[in-house]
């Protein structure tokens, strides 16, 4: 008889133990059940899927659910708008209800990333972005043509040192040496170098512990099946995430180990520059750092940058605009090279601009190179980098006939809309000429389809650095060369997506000296 109200006992707590686990893993899919979506493996969700075929997928299921619909992370449902029409209403009409972005697993707890621009939050979010917006006005600007001009001018040293020996250049890497160099001078008024000759990252010195670290922290950001085990249970069982970093951070070997080490080296290396500069600053010194350090010195800005607000600040200028501005001026060239017409009408664009050694004014990138400013669009439209963009909801919102509760995870798809071919014919195709403001199809589009650096009081703070360092330099290097696939290189392409898209491995070009 007792054996017998043993064995019941346990299975009443078994099936209450279950009972929980299914509620826990049912209520966010609850709160979101009247959005439609594919249906999903319980623990998992759609995150198989994402890891086979990358955000891709999400095309696939615009089709099918139309532009609204649910996607599972795990355990966590995400709303995918991907309509340009309701991308506005997220971004700009109902911005009020969702000024956030979600913490994702990779990053959460980690102040070196929550306290960046990027995942602050609410008033102290503004208050940090009024301020700092201002170093990103075109005056400010215009004034950082010749440090990256310098910059530029090393990158073709080098394209012109592998053509001598007559081998590839490693394009995907030495471009994002130039974007990392060019942020290392304007944001930190640091000379990183790594331009400066041809080297490889893993040389063992400094420096390229440095980019180790570095690389790291960007890989860590992943957020999938493949990343390390705390971010996959913040995945699944986000309570358990937590306490299994806690423990796993103190195991050498483990992928929670190396992350947390390579950020407390950035860590140190970060402070060593930011007490580096805030010893050698004036009040005339252009880059960002000294501009906050100058700026942490008085009014309300001295409560809103403390150290570690100015650290994550800058680390988050390191990882926000380097690789997104190097594969970007990758594919841009990586497009070119495929098509000789496209090249062709380009290289005349910059030929007819002026004697070769000018270097173009910031209003002159605006307004004298039509041609490259929609080969540029083009190439952003066809390789979206930031293909998802994230908010959640402070407040109970409706979003295209749907309500979604406090803290719903809403992702704009702008890879989506890129490819929607409503508003881009013939998107699998590279057709500069369709962001022609003269053309029809230029004028019909809706004026959020193309958005590839997000919408509304939160798009990307970077956008005009990034378009400035990107022209200049496909200017520079069009002036001395034309690009040729290397043999040596898979096609087509292939790409993992992180919380940005990279590439699965290095692209190399073969460079051509142009004689005129
Ligand atoms: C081709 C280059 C770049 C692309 C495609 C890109 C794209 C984006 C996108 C899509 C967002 C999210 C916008 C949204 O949520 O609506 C973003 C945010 C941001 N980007 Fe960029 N970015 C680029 C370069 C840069 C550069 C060069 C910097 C800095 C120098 C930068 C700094 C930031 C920051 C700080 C944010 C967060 C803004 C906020 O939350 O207020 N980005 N970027």
């Amino acid at each position: 008889m007792e054996i017998m109200s043993i064995v019941s006992c346990i299975l009443i707590l078994k099936a209450i133990l279950l009972l929980v686990f299914l509620v826990y893993f049912y209520v966010p899919y609850w709160k979101v059940r009247k959005v439609p979506g594919p249906p999903c493996t319980l623990f998992v969700g759609h995150l198989p899927l994402l890891d086979k075929y990358g955000p891709d997928i999400l095309r696939v299921y615009a089709k099918t659910y139309g532009p609204i619909f649910r996607f599972h992370m795990g355990r966590q449902p995400l709303v995918i708008v991907a309509d340009p029409e309701l991308v506005k209403e997220v971004g700009i009409k109902k911005f009020k209800f969702m000024k956030n972005r979600n913490i994702r697993s990779p990053t959460s707890g980690s102040p070196l990333h929550e306290q960046g621009l990027f995942l602050t939050r609410d008033s102290r979010w503004s208050l940090m972005r009024n301020t700092i917006i201002s170093l990103y006005q075109p005056a400010h600007l215009a004034k950082l043509i010749p440090t990256m001009q310098s910059y530029i001018e090393n990158l073709t040293l080098n394209a012109s040192k592998c053509r001598e020996k007559q081998e590839d250049i490693v394009f995907s890497d030495l471009s994002l040496k130039m974007a990392i160099d060019i942020i290392g001078k304007t944001t930190f008024g640091v000379e990183f170098g790594l331009c400066e000759e041809v080297s490889n990252v893993d040389d063992g010195d400094e420096l390229s512990g440095f980019l180790k670290h570095y690389m790291r922290s960007f890989e860590s950001l992943k957020m999938d099946l493949t990343s390390s085990l705390s971010t996959v249970l913040g995945l699944l069982v986000p309570v358990l995430q937590k306490p299994a970093r806690e423990i796993l951070k103190r195991i050498p070997g483990t992928a929670d180990h190396k992350m947390l080490r390579s950020n407390e080296q950035l860590c140190e290396k970060l402070d060593a520059v930011i007490t580096k500069r805030a010893s050698e600053r004036t009040r005339e010194s252009k880059d960002f750092l000294s501009r906050i350090l100058n700026a942490s010195e008085s009014g309300v800005a001295k409560d809103l940058f403390t150290h570690n607000y100015i650290r994550a600040l800058a680390f988050e200028h390191l990882l926000a605009g380097t690789k997104t501005s190097a594969f970007t001026l990758t594919m841009a060239i990586y497009l070119v090279s495929k098509h000789p017409e496209v090249e062709k009408k380009l290289l005349n664009e910059i030929d007819n601009y002026g004697p070769h050694e000018q270097i173009p004014s910031a209003e002159d990138l605006q307004c004298k190179f039509p041609y490259l400013d929609q080969v540029l669009k083009e190439t952003m439209r066809f390789y979206t980098v930031s293909p998802l963009v994230a908010r959640e909801t402070s407040q109970e919102v409706e979003i295209g006939g749907y309500v979604l509760p406090k803290g719903t995870w809403v992702w704009l798809a702008l890879g989506v809309l890129a490819k929607d071919a409503k508003q881009f014919p013939n998107p699998d195709e590279f057709i500069p000429e369709r962001f022609d403001p003269e053309c029809e199809e230029d004028k019909q589009r809706h004026p959020y389809a193309h958005i590839p650096f997000g919408i509304g009081p939160r798009a990307c703070i970077g956008s005009k650095f990034a378009i400035q360092e990107i022209k200049l330099s496909l200017i520079h290097l069009y002036r001395n060369f034309v690009f040729r696939h290397s043999t040596d290189m898979e096609s087509p392409l292939e790409f993992d997506y992180g919380l940005v898209l990279s590439f699965k491995n290095r692209v190399k070009f073969r460079a051509f000296k142009r004689e005129i």
